[in-house]
C-alpha cells in the first residue's frame, strides 16, 4: 500500500474546479514532482494534500488515514510536513529560535541537535536572525523546520523558487537527502528537467488533470513530451579547441 493516495480528486478555490480526476500516490521514502504548464494546478495539488483548499471532493488517503476527515494541524500530527514557497520560516526569530518554536517534537533539544549535524551551516549561523541568511540558508532552515517533527511526508512547493542556479544545486542536494530521514518527498518544481533527474517518478500536469506519469528519467526520456511540459534543455557549454 502507498503511503499517500490520491483517488478521484478534484477540488478549487471557488465554483470553478482547478484540478480534476486526480489519481496519484506516493510511496514510502520515495520523491515525486509534480511539473506542469504555468496555472495547471500544482500548488493547488499539494495544498489540497495539507488540506488548504475550501473546496475538494474525492479521497486522499495517507498511511490508512482519511485526510479529508482530519484538520490541516492532525494531517501534521499524524506525519506530514509543508514547506510552502514563501514565508516558510520567522525572519525576526534567529535560527536556533525558528527550530525551538515548532510545536510537537518530542524531544525537541536532541532534534535541534540533529538538525545542526544534517546542515552545518545553519549550526554555524544559529544565533543569526534568518532574515539575514542567504537565499539557500533560509531554504536549508525551511526543511529543518520541516524536519522537525521527523515527518514520512514533506511537501515542498518550488523549493528552488528566486534561488540562483547554484543555490538550486545546494538546495536540490539536501532535497535528495530527505529520504534518508525516512521522509518521503512530494515537490511542485519549475525546474522541472533538474528535479525529475533525481526524482523516482513524476506526474505532469496540464489544466488541472494529469496528462502523463512515469518514472522521472523515462518523462525526460520522452522528448516530445519534455520539450512541451518541461521547458527548453539547458545548452550544452562549448568545448574551448
Ligand atoms: N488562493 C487562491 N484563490 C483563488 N484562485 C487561486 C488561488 N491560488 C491559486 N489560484 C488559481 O488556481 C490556478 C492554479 O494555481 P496553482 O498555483 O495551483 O498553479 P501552479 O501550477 O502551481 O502554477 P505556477 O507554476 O505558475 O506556480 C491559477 O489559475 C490560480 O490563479
Amino acid at each position: 500500500m502507498s503511503l499517500l493516495t490520491l483517488s478521484g480528486v478534484a477540488g478549487g478555490y471557488g465554483d470553478v474546479d482547478i484540478v480534476t480526476g486526480i489519481n496519484m500516490h506516493v510511496d514510502a521514502r520515495e520523491i515525486v514532482t509534480i511539473a506542469g504548464t504555468n496555472g495547471a494546478g500544482k500548488s493547488t495539488l499539494i495544498k489540497a494534500v495539507m488540506g488548504y483548499l475550501p473546496r475538494l471532493s474525492g479521497r486522499i488517503e495517507f498511511d490508512g488515514h482519511d485526510l479529508r476527515s482530519l484538520s490541516t494541524e492532525k494531517r501534521a500530527g499524524i506525519g506530514i510536513s509543508y514547506v510552502p514557497q514563501v514565508r516558510n520560516i520567522f525572519s525576526t526569530l534567529t535560527v536556533l529560535e525558528n527550530l525551538q518554536v515548532v510545536e510537537k517534537v518530542a524531544d525537541s533539544r536532541k532534534r535541534i541537535a540533529e538538525m545542526f549535524d544534517m546542515f552545518p551551516a545553519l549550526a554555524s549561523r544559529r544565533r543569526t536572525q534568518a532574515g539575514n541568511l542567504s537565499g539557500g540558508e533560509r531554504q536549508q532552515l525551511a526543511f529543518a523546520r520541516a524536519l522537525m517533527s521527523s515527518p514520512r511526508l514533506i511537501l515542498l512547493d518550488e523549493p528552488s523558487a528566486a534561488l540562483s542556479p547554484a543555490l538550486t544545486e545546494l538546495v536540490f542536494a539536501e532535497v535528495r537527502k530527505l529520504p534518508a530521514t525516512g521522509a518521503a518527498v512530494l515537490m511542485v518544481e519549475q525546474r522541472a528537467r533538474q528535479a525529475l533527474a533525481f526524482s523516482d517518478r513524476g506526474y505532469i500536469l496540464d489544466s488541472g488533470k494529469i496528462v502523463l506519469t512515469d518514472t522521472g528519467s523515462a518523462l525526460l526520456a520522452n522528448e516530445k513530451m519534455a520539450e512541451l511540459y518541461l521547458g527548453s534543455k539547458p545548452v550544452e557549454p562549448v568545448q574551448a579547441s
